[in-house]
């Protein structure tokens, strides 16, 4: 990856499917920190982008390979449930199939996905992103669900990371390399909202302590929270 700076200007018709101006993308937002590499899109995607990402993911969270509740090796569970494109995601590694669950091989990541990704990326840096983005994680967070202080640390590449959020708005809180704990910086992510991490903080740690419920744009007609991570692996 090139010089991490924040982003100049539009990216142009980069996408996979512009939508004739029905909203897949937002016109480029001003971009903001929280720390250097880090760089929040607020209101990336438009009314359709985030409607067609969100029937994507229902579509995923169908068996097999499905929706799941995640184990922890020490026993316990994550609130929040999760499926997972290209590379299958479980406590500590990458597996091609459902190694923790129904043993079904992965959905494959589809390559609009990470198309979406590259313009995230482009757009928070200002220059193009060549990666080859192979996983996405998609995270489904009901009433009370939180996702605890981690960093994204079992891929191979420093590709930047891409998150995008649909439904409730939610405190991500980000916070450094060097400890879980304090300096952290809350920010506040909202339905269609891009946040991307690389350079110096890809290996931040980061984490969800909580979502703020009945926050989702009504015509989404989604309760809850979804967030999908892309990654290369
Ligand atoms: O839900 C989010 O915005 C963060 C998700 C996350 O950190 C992850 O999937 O590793
Ligand atoms: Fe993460």
């Amino acid at each position: 990856m090139g010089t991490v700076g924040r982003r100049g200007g539009g990216t142009g018709g980069s996408g996979p499917d512009e939508g004739g101006g029905d909203g897949l993308f937002r016109l480029p937002a001003p971009a903001a920190g929280p720390a250097p590499g880090a760089v929040h899109l607020p209101g990336h995607l438009g009314p359709a982008g985030q409607r067609a990402l969100l029937a994507a993911c229902r579509e995923w969270a169908r068996p097999p390979a499905g929706l799941r509740t995640v184990r922890m090796p020490r026993g316990g569970e994550m609130s929040v449930r999760q499926v997972c494109l290209g590379w299958h995601w479980y406590p500590y590694g990458y597996a091609p199939t459902v190694v923790d669950g129904d043993g079904a091989p992965v959905k494959p990541f589809p390559a609009w996905l990470g198309e979406w990704a590259r313009r995230a990326v482009a757009e928070a840096y200002g220059e193009p992103c060549g990666v080859r983005y192979d996983i996405a994680l998609v995270n489904f967070y009901g009433p009370g669900a939180r996702m605890g202080m981690h960093r994204d640390a079992d891929e191979e590449t420093d590709a930047p990371v891409v998150s995008f959020s649909l439904g409730d708005a939610c405190v991500f809180r980000f916070g450094t390399a060097e400890g879980r704990g304090r300096p952290w910086t809350d920010v506040g992510l909202r339905s269609g909202d891009a946040f991307v991490f690389g350079g110096p903080s890809r290996l931040a740690y980061h984490g969800v302590p909580r979502t703020r419920p009945g926050t989702a744009p009504p015509e989404l007609g989604l309760r809850g929270r979804v967030s999908v991570t892309v990654r290369a692996r």
